[in-house]
């Protein structure tokens, strides 16, 4: 197994231009910050520091020097937090050179519970200072069963591995382009870890992703410079319910995700607001995961459209949905899909925009300003929101604010165990 890391055709981890990139500081890190990074001060000045945790002092080297904030890596602890533990991947620990660390377990080394327990103060503090929102029901980042098992892993349905130009295949390192040759893939459940081409080389190949269905065989899906071969159906199950859709196509990444966020959405939406009829939203709806949640808590009767962007999606969404004849699946950008929906309506139709339910699921950037406007012009019954960034969230509850859209029920969810990343699905409407 080689132990160097490998360079792919990226720009440099870090430009030296400030002298003080590359030096090295002693750090006494004194919260989290959005990303996965922890937050120290030196000389007055902020440094996000990557692989600490709050309450250490670490040596840290400087990767990046702006004027108002520096980034460093954590070179040693000094003084390690009570829930420092040794990571989960060893092959992404602080005790190897910064630049040979395998990214996508920025959080390993952290206990679990305190892992949470950190996700949960950054959606906090972004709900209060991004949101300025101040009444947020409080909550806090919930296991999924069995989450603490065997260390937070074994749940990665889906892994994408890059390829170097020398053929070495392995994740990209934390914050860089470089492919790292690893020997183990903890994340990952351990049918995909098993099969993994870990000591191959790919040298006609881009990149390598794996894929373990609810049903079927494994699917290893090779593309070479940017093409991918033509991608087999796959079918995924929530309880008794399947959804097929394109190997690659969008699908909840941990293994017990999709029920955890079908139960979540199901739970949020108020039933004594909810109305069959109307003109019910599932935006940015992949293959209809939670138009099927909606539809099979309010039933046959259940009018609702999901829009999404990707065509593939959209034709498996309308598949997936056939049984409510009131489901329909549109292909679209959702900010376009909503543009004059208001204003275009006839008087019946703006009723039933008026009484719906919107679900929206949007990528990381959120939905956006523009889009939340479009949205609270229709004036829907309730929303509810599943965010897989507490940032971007933020931001889009302040615009939902703003037409009166307060947050009323707050859930969190730990779908990405080892990472920084953190679900939550809240449930948003006017008093
Ligand atoms: C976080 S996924 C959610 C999918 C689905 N709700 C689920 O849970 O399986 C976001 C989806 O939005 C789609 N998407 C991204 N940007 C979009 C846009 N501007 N308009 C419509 N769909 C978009 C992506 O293709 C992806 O399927």
């Amino acid at each position: 197994m080689p132990s160097r890391p490998v360079r792919r055709r990226n720009p440099p981890r870090a430009v030296a231009h400030d002298p003080a990139v590359g030096t090295e500081v002693e750090l006494e890190t004194t919260g989290v910050a959005h990303g996965g990074i922890m937050v120290a001060r030196h000389e007055g000045r902020v440094v996000f520091v990557a692989d600490a945790i709050p309450g250490e002092r670490v040596r840290a080297r400087v990767t990046e020097a702006k004027s108002s904030f520096w980034r460093a890596d954590t070179l040693e602890v000094l003084e390690a937090s009570p829930h420092r533990r040794e990571h989960v991947w060893s092959e992404a620990s602080v005790t190897r050179d910064p630049e040979g660390r395998a990214g996508g377990a920025e959080f390993g080394h952290i206990e679990l519970a305190h892992q949470r327990e950190l996700k949960r103060q950054v959606a906090a503090d972004a709900l209060a200072r991004i949101g300025r929102i101040d009444d947020a029901p409080d909550f806090t980042v919930q296991a999924l069963p069995g989450g603490d098992d065997a260390a937070g892993t074994g749940w990665r349905t889906r892994v994408t591995l890059h390829v170097a130009p020398d053929g070495t295949v392995g994740p990209y390192a934390a914050r860089s382009h470089t492919v790292i040759p690893v020997s183990s893939l903890p994340l990952a459940v351990p049918e995909l870890a098993a099969i993994a081409p870990l000591t191959e080389r790919l040298g006609d190949a881009a990149s390598v992703d794996l894929i373990a269905p609810a049903e079927g065989p494994l699917q290893i899906v090779t593309a070479r410079d940017g093409s991918r071969p033509p991608l087999a159906a796959i079918t995924e199950r929530v309880g008794d319910r399947e959804f097929a859709l394109e190997a690659l196509g969008f699908w909840q990444v941990h293994r017990l995700a999709a029920a955890t966020l079908t139960g979540a959405v199901q739970r949020a939406i108020d039933a004594d607001a909810f109305d069959p009829r109307a003109a019910n939203l599932d935006l940015y709806g992949g293959v209809g995961l939670l138009a099927a949640a909606v539809g099979d808590r309010f039933g046959q009767a259940t009018r609702i459209t999901s829009v999404e962007s990707y065509e593939s999606a959209t034709d498996f969404a309308a598949r997936n949905l056939a049984e409510w004849v009131g489901a329909r699946a549109v292909t679209g950008r959702v900010e376009q899909w909503v543009r004059g929906r208001a204003e275009n309506a006839t008087a019946t139709e703006r009723g039933r925009q008026r009484a719906a339910t919107i679900v929206l699921d949007p990528p990381r950037a959120g939905a956006g300003t523009e889009v939340v406007a479009e949205l609270v012009s229709t004036e829907p019954a309730q929303v509810v929101y599943v965010a897989c960034d507490p940032v971007a969230f933020a931001r889009d509850a302040k615009a939902f604010a703003a037409a009166g859209y307060a947050i009323r029920s707050l859930e969190a969810f730990d779908l990405f165990p080892n990472t920084h990343h953190v679900e939550l699905v809240a449930r948003l409407s006017r008093d």
